[in-house]
This record gives structure tokens, sequence and C-alpha cells, in this order.
């Protein structure tokens, strides 16, 4: 509803309100046009101020009313924001909170905009698979030209109050009573001209450069949204704004929303978007749940272990405000630890400071380097982030029991290792859980949080409020070996591998991969993490080294195809970028310029005249198939275990820690685009040509859904029956 009234006889404020985020839905679509003809109409009314219910502007379209027939939401939004430009009577948006989307658009309709010092402004419709509809893409090059309106609708990203002042977008910026202010200004602005403030009216200001500007931003989203449309179509309807009248622009760009909208772009990306809020909303079998077990407080961390992973888990906590200890086993470790977390720090400074932060330095939590483990004994939460080695972390955690408070929750940041065998050392395995950070930990949105047997619903309730703390997007997952993602990421990887070995070149997998969105082949990924790290793992459980018993076939580990090209690499000291050479070779060790190798060539000719392989011609589609469909088959078999307890938690899991292209929703929501019955009998198929490699077989919850006639997705958890949830 949008409710009208009455500030000093002259000026109307009118109030959006659709709670949680007052989304332009139909219905406050119709209050809004209704209260603006009100005011309009209105004698005694010589200006209007739109603000937002509950200090949220408006945070765009209702994304929940996307998916429903018969909508008009779309065109009465664009008239709309026709009817306040073309008032004559001075329209005000005093910003709170939010103003996205559609928000933003209603606010460039307007003749003037004021916003609060913490509001954030942004047109996101690219993230969920269109663009700007309701004339973001005309009027945004028309106020803050090509350039920055081109970044802005193609990115979707936020930009703070004090950054939109600079680039134009908002007129002023203030610290309190946002609508105070707009309506102060509204009032001074009664009587004055207002064409200069009818953006639809504006020339865009071209630089001479306008269409290398446009060529170089189509490049630009091509290699970062590889596969997605939005980003293409955005920037047409930004070229329409160059070359067209406003009218004819506009045209343009419904063209091109009706166009996205034929595809299957937004209603993945928009299932994307509504699963990472989902994820938060856990339910164990028990019953217990995220709205019946409240959280323990986390006032104080401590963080165990300055590798690459700590370095970013005390960078996340500082910025999430929460006082850091961070401890280290010797003063060398600490040493360079402390120095790479502070240069961390700083650099979050200077992002802030950018942003127009003016304390920045102060909106960090404090962080305290220590080797002694009395330091911890205060602290509300530990995660341990050493290596991974069980011994280790069970030293640690036993040391943990005895120093830390009884109320302290023991977190570990391991990818794999089982966290029932950790738990059981300790004086409280109910408070132990596993809290699997992505790199870099500072920046990457994902937390995989690991509920073993003995964790109770309080810690878990603790670790998904953690996340939120951080700002990440906290997904619950049973514990097995590698739990869900890196379970799923290690058969992909090894099919990759198989191919190599049947006759493909690594860049030829990696780029069909990438081709078909994923943010980094498997082979620049193996590269960029380090061969060394899956070969000590394999070393220490005996799929190689010293501990293989002799005899075994090289390529067989028990019933099961292995390819040891990966350990054969290691073994001449081949560990990817860190030291120039791996997958491919590199400029220097360290250095990130993937180049093909022809001594890779060679070696792989060799390699495949000693095991006797015939290499063969192998399409696009198959690399796609064999490397997605297994990770997939592998999804259907966490969800029949109960590991995950929906696919949409393993679509988060994908879209936020493994680079998976969001505009085809994730691994089981692409399984479910391409159809249930193709993905088995492509899996059916591959299995019957290579009987070796187990993981192919299709899952029998893949069998059970193509024979119950295929239920869209979201019925899928409901045909699990009487699975034993390891949640
Ligand atoms: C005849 C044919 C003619 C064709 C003509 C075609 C013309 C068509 C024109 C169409 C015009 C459309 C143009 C406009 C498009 C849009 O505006 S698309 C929406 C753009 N907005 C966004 O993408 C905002 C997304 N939201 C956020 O970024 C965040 O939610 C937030 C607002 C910043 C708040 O964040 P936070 O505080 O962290 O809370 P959350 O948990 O994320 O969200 C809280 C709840 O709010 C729900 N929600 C958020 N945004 C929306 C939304 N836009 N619509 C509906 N609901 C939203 C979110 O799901 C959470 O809900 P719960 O989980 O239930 O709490």
């Amino acid at each position: 509803m949008a409710t009208f009234r009455h500030i000093c006889d002259s000026v109307a404020v009118i109030t959006l309100s659709n709670p949680p985020v007052n989304a332009l839905s139909s219905a406050l679509i119709q209050a809004l046009q209704k209260a603006l003809g009100e005011a309009i109409r209105d004698s005694a009314v010589e200006a209007i101020v739109i603000c937002g219910d509950k200090g949220k502007f408006c945070a765009g379209a209702d994304i929940r009313e996307f998916n429903k027939p018969s909508q008009k939401r779309g065109p009465h939004l664009l008239l709309l924001t026709d009817l306040i430009e073309s008032n004559k009577k001075p329209v005000v948006a005093a910003i709170e909170g939010v103003a996205l989307g559609g928000g933003l658009e209603l606010a460039l309709g307007c003749h003037y905009r004021v916003a609060h010092v913490q509001a954030r402004v942004g047109l996101p419709e690219v993230l969920l698979g269109i663009l700007p509809a309701a004339s973001g893409t005309q009027r945004l090059p028309r106020l803050i030209g090509i350039a920055a309106a081109l970044t802005l609708i193609t990115t979707g990203k936020y930009v703070p109050a004090r950054e939109a002042l600079k680039l134009g977008i908002v007129d002023k910026v203030v610290g309190e009573n946002t609508v105070d202010e707009a309506i102060r200004l509204a009032k001074k602005v009664i009587g004055q001209p207002l064409g200069s403030r009818q953006l639809s009216t504006l020339p865009v200001q071209c630089p001479p450069n306008v269409e290398a500007l446009l060529a170089e931003a189509m490049v630009k989203v091509k290699k970062q949204f590889r596969g997605a449309q939005s980003p293409q179509a955005c920037i047409e309807a930004v070229r329409a704004a160059v070359h067209l009248p406003y009218t004819e622009g506009i045209k343009k760009e419904q063209e091109l929303y009706q166009f996205l909208n034929a595809t299957h772009e937004p209603r993945a990306q928009q299932y994307a978007f509504f699963a990472e809020r989902e994820v938060a909303k856990w339910t164990l079998p028990s019953g217990a749940s995220w709205k019946t077990v409240s959280p323990q407080p986390i006032h104080t961390a401590a963080v165990i272990g300055l590798g690459t992973m700590g370095r970013g888990i005390v960078t996340s906590l500082a910025k999430a405000k929460i006082p850091v200890v961070a401890l280290e086993q010797d003063k060398r470790q600490l040493d360079i630890g402390s120095k790479a977390v502070m240069s961390l720090l700083d650099r979050e400074i200077l992002k802030m400071e950018q942003l127009g932060h003016t304390e920045a330095t102060n909106s960090l939590g404090p962080v305290r380097f220590t080797l002694d483990y009395d330091e911890l004994k205060d602290v509300d939460i530990v995660i341990e982030a050493v290596f991974e080695n069980m011994a280790l972390k069970k030293d640690i955690f036993r040391r943990l029991s005895v120093v830390c408070k009884p109320e302290a929750f023991l977190c570990t940041n391991t990818s794999g290792l089982n966290i029932d065998e950790i738990a059981s050392v300790t004086n409280r395995p109910q408070m132990v859980i596993g809290t699997h950070f992505f790199s870099p930990a500072h920046i990457m949105k994902l937390l995989e949080v690991v509920r073993g047997c003995y964790t109770s619903s309080t810690t878990i309730s603790t670790a998904m409020r953690l996340a939120k703390m951080l700002g990440k997007i906290g997904v619950l997952v049973g514990n097995c070996p590698s739990f869900v993602g890196n379970r799923l990421m290690r058969l992909y990887v090894e099919q990759a591998v198989f191919l190599v070995e049947e006759g493909s070149k690594p860049e030829e997998i990696d780029l069909a991969l990438e081709d078909f969105g994923l943010a980094m082949g498997p082979f620049r990924m193996m590269d960029l993490a380090g061969l060394d790290i899956g070969w000590k793992a394999r070393t220490e459980i005996g799929l190689t080294g010293p501990k293989l018993p002799i005899g075994t076939p090289a390529r067989q580990r028990g019933s099961k195809r292995y390819s040891p090209l990966p350990d054969i690499l290691c073994e001449q000291g081949r560990f990817g970028q860190k030291s120039g050479q791996g997958w491919y070779k590199y400029e220097k060790s360290g250095g990130r310029n993937a180049m093909p190798d022809p001594w890779l060539y060679n070696f792989l000719s060799e390699y495949r005249c000693i095991h006797n392989l015939k290499t063969r011609n192998i399409t696009q589609e198959e690399v796609i198939e064999r490397c997605l469909y297994i990770l997939i088959n592998q999804g259907f078999k966490v969800l029949e275990e109960g590991i995950a307890s929906d696919p949409k938690d393993i679509d988060v899991i994908y879209n936020n820690g493994y680079g998976w292209p969001k505009h085809t929703g994730g691994p089981m929501y692409y399984a479910s685009l391409v159809g249930l019955p193709v993905v088995l009998t492509k899996l059916e198929k591959y299995y019957e040509d290579n009987p070796d490699i187990l993981d192919l077989k299709p899952s029998n919850f893949l069998k059970k859904l193509v024979a119950s006639g295929t239920p869209p997705l979201k019925e899928w958890r409901s045909h699990l029956g009487s699975q034993s949830s390891k949640l």
C-alpha cells in the first residue's frame, strides 16, 4: 500500500509500504498510482515526497510476482515514472535503506533525490536475468553518462550513498532525517522550472569514443558472464540510449526485456536468488529449526592457523567487527601470518575509504596475534584453520577442550575430514561443528556448515548466525568425506583428467566448461589451487606413493578407474602456478598467465603409449556432459543419503563456492532444465562405455524421479521417502 498525507499544507508525503523491503508488487504500484493521482489533483499540494516505510525506500519490483501470469506490473511501473517526471509539481525521492531496480527507476523518475548516508542504490536486474526495463537503461545514462551507467547496469553493483552523490545519481546525502530534508528541498523548489530535472528530455552526453566503450563493455561481459544473455542485452539497451530518442530507446528496452523473459535465464536467476535466502531456514528431522532454536551470542572469536584460509577468516571476522585472537604455532609463522593479515585489513580499509567511509579504520574489529593458547580462554567461538591433518587437528581440539570456557563453540575449517572424529576428542562434542570457508575466505560468500552426529541444534543455529554476521550464505550439510561441495567437485575434476587420457587437451576441456559458464575450467583451477595439495592427500591415504600396495595397477584402485596423471606431474615438480608449471606453463613461478605447454603434449603421448590408450576425437558436448552429469549424479546421491536436504542447498553451494553460472540456476536446477530423463539416459550410456567409472552409474534417486514422471525440482524432496537424514 502507499499512504498519502499532507505536511505543512503544501507538501504531500507518499509512503511505500510492502514488508519486508517495500518491493513494488502490483498492489503497491496501483496504490502508488492512486496516491500520486490524489496528490497531483489536490490543489493544496504543491510538491510531493516519496519515501519508504520502516527506513527502506524500495528494493525494486516484487520478485515473488515474477512468475505469476498476466502481470501488469512492468508497464505500470514504466508509466508511473513518466507520470511522476511530467508532473508540474516537483517530486523528491527520500531514499533510506535501498533504492534498487524498479525502486531506483522510480527515484530516477522523480525530479530530485535525497539519500541517507547509509543508503545503497543500484540496478541489480542483470543478476536476475533481466534488465532495468522501467526506463533505467534510458534515464541513468542521461543522468550519469554512458561509462558509469554501463558499469552499474551490467554488474548490478550496489553503490553507497556517498558514491552515488559523486556519480550524480542523488542530489544530496544526509546523516539523519532524510524525509524531513526531502520535504525541505521540495518546498524550496516549488515554482522552479523542472525541465533540467526531467531526465527523459535530456540528451545523452556521449564521449567521442562511445562505440569503443560499448564494444569494450561487450567483450568484458562476454568474458565475465559467459553464456549469459542479460548482460549483453543491457549493453544493447544502453546503446539504444546513445543512438535513439528516449521513446524509441524505451521501445528497444521493452523488446530486449521480452526477449530475455522468453529465455530460461530469469527463472534460473530468480530461483537462485530465493534459494540463497531459503537455505538460512534450516530444519532438522527432529523438528528443531531456525525458528525454534536461538543462536548463542558471538562477541569474540579466535582463529587457529594463519595460512591462506586462516588469514581470510580473521579478515572476515574483523570486517564483521568481531574482535579476534589469531593464534599460530611459532614466532616465525606468527610474524608471516600477522603481516599478511594486516595487509588484507589495510586493503579492506582502502576499499571502504574509496567507497566514501570516513571512519574506515574504526569499522574493523580489533585483531590480537598470539602464540599463547591461554589467550583463548574467554572467546565465544574458535575456528581452527590449520592444514588438513587429522592428528594435528585432534591435538588442537584436545587442547581447546582444556583452555576454552565451557560455553565456547569449537569449529573446524576442514574441507573434508570427519567432524565426528575431531569432536570425539573434546569434552563438548555437541559444540563442535564444521565451518568450511572458501578461498579467499574474506571474499567468498559461501560457508558450508557441517553438522556432525553429536552437534547440537544450538551449535547449528550459532554457526548459521555467524555466517549471516560475516555477510555469508551458510548452507547446512551432513558429515561425509569432503562434505557436499568437494565431494561433487572431486568427481568432476577426475572426469576431466580421464578425458585427457582419452585424447582431449586440458585447454580444450577448460574452454568447453568456461564457455558453459563456469568461472574457471578444471585444469586452470587445479593449477591455481596447487596440484601438490591433492597429491599429498592421496599419498596420505595410500592411493599413490609409498603406502600404495605393490602390484596395484597404475590406472586402477579397487574396482575403479584411477588416473595417475596428476601424481606424475607432481613427481616432476609441476605443482601448478606456484611452481610455474602444471597442466599449463606460466611466465614464472607464481605467474597467472596459463599457456599450453608443448612439454605436456609429448608427455601425454608417451603416457598414452605406455598405457596403451587410443586417443579419439572428443566433442565439447561429451566434455560438458561427462564432467557435469557425473557431478549432478553425485548430487542426487548426496540427496539420497540425506547429506543435503534439498537440491537448492547443492545449487547454492555451487553458485557461491565453485563459480557455477547462476544463469543456469545451479547443477541440480540445470539438470531439471536439461530434463532428468535426458540426464539419466546419457549417464547410462557413458556408464556402459566406461564401466570402470563407477560414479557414472545413475543414482537410484535420479532413477526414482524419472520413474515418478519427472516431478518439478521443488517436489524432489518429497520423493526422498524415509531417507536416513544426516542432518
Ligand atoms: C505486455 C508485455 C509488456 C512488456 C513490457 C515489459 C516491461 C516490463 C518492465 C519490468 C520492469 C521490471 C523492472 C524492475 C525490475 C526489478 O526491480 S527486479 C528487482 C531488483 N531488486 C533486487 O534485485 C533486490 C534484491 N534484494 C536484495 O538485494 C536484498 O534482499 C536487500 C533488499 C538488499 C535486503 O537484503 P537483506 O537485508 O540482507 O535481506 P534479505 O534476506 O536479502 O531479504 C529480506 C527479505 O526480502 C525479500 N526480498 C528482497 N528483495 C525483494 C524483492 N525485490 N522482491 C520480493 N522480495 C524481496 C527476500 O526474499 C527476503 O525474504 P524472506 O527470505 O522471506 O525474509
